[in-house]
């Protein structure tokens, strides 16, 4: 039997493309050692990161997949179990079992996907990253790729919270999606200005910004939209990862003084142990209703670097999957 992976045949450089990567197969053994398993891929998480590390040619690709046990000699994994792990660009692996994590709250009748999104590293990035915004009811958050994993749960959560929110997306579908979601203000970056539309919506400026950019955004919102106390949380910055040389901009950390504003690095995995404690919240609003998630499917193995690639062309509206084909159980 043979399997599939990515590897990185070129180290990225600036804008990433097909040529950074190459398909490979593999051997994977006839016969388990004793306390193995082989799993096979069912669904693959893309994700903006994958951009940076590890970044040195010849190196797998990184990332998480939802993975089934199709092969056994281990107890603690029967056949059919399915496990999150990081396991890499890869259709089947075989392992010792470590880093084969069970899904560690009740899914119910919530698609499996989930726990690779709204469910999973993306959703506690929201959760726990609001939170460490310290949100409070009637003030105003501004997040930007509102429209993606990470951002549109942000919005959602916030206005459960009775925040006031202001969203960035970089389409019109996005933009109404947004608004279907309950968000007060929503912005297409593309087609208008986002400091002038912020002025116009939160002219005394916004009290938390959630941002998932960088770049122009952080440093103009930071130096000409807060207010005072306002809390920035550095979630992320897709708008840098694919340049070449570092940006130059010299009022930010005046503005940071001048205003008192935290600004706080964030991290979901430091959060965890808590991970499912925010899951159990977060898949009762979805099972009410209240939450609403939405994926990008890519299916078939072969179309990993497609919806990788998708993400820095704002392909993506929600999360970004991709389900293998010919898995061993077929899930929803
Ligand atoms: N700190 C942490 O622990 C974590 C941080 N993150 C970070 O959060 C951010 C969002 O991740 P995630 O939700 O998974 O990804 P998304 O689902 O939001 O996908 C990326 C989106 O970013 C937007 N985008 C891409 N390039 C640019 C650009 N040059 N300028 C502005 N917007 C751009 C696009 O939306 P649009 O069409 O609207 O432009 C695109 O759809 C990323 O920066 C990621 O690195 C994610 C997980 C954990
Ligand atoms: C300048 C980096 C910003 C990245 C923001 C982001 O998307 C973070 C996501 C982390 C992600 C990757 C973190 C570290 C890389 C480790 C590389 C490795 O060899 O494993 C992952 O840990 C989930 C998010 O917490």
């Amino acid at each position: 039997m043979k399997g599939k992976k990515y590897i990185l045949s070129k180290a990225f450089s600036g804008q990433a493309n097909d040529d950074n990567f190459q398909l490979v197969e593999f051997d994977l053994p006839d016969e388990l050692k004793e306390g193995e398993v082989l799993c096979q891929a069912v669904y693959l998480s893309v994700d903006p990161y994958m951009r940076l590390f590890p970044n040195t040619e010849g190196s797998p690709v990184i990332g998480e997949q939802l993975a089934e046990v199709i092969k056994t000699r281990n107890g603690e994994f029967p056949l059919a179990t399915l496990v999150l792990t990081k396991a890499g660009w890869q259709s089947h692996f075989i392992s010792n079992g470590e880093g084969l994590n069970p899904i560690r709250f009740d899914l119910g009748a919530t698609p499996i996907s989930y726990t690779l999104g709204a469910l999973g590293m993306p959703g506690a990035t929201a959760y726990f990253g609001l939170k460490k915004c310290d949100p409070k009811p009637n003030e105003i958050i501004c997040v930007s790729a509102a429209a993606g994993a990470v951002g549109s749960l942000v919005g959602q959560l916030a206005k459960i919270q009775g925040l006031t929110v202001i969203g960035f997306v970089g389409s019109e579908d996005k933009l109404n999606w947004c608004k279907e979601l309950g968000f007060d203000h929503v912005f297409n970056y593309k087609s208008s200005n986002f400091g002038e539309a912020l002025s116009q919506v939160a002219p005394n400026g916004v009290d938390i910004y959630f941002d998932n950019v960088g770049g122009d955004y952080y440093h103009t919102i930071i130096n000409k939209h807060m207010r005072k106390g306002g809390r920035v949380l550095v979630c992320g910055s897709i708008q840098t990862y694919q340049d070449k040389d570092t940006r130059k901009y010299d009022a930010t950390n005046v503005s940071v003084l001048m205003n008192e504003l935290s600004i706080y690095g964030f991290m979901c995995y430091s959060y965890y142990e808590q991970w499912p404690i925010a899951f159990t919240e977060m898949n009762k609003l979805i099972q009410e209703g209240r939450l609403k998630v939405k994926e990008q499917v890519y299916t078939g193995f072969e179309n990993m670097k497609e919806a990788f690639l998708g993400l820095f062309k704002g392909d993506n509206v929600g999360k970004a999957v991709v389900k293998t084909v010919n898995s061993f159980t077929h899930y929803p």
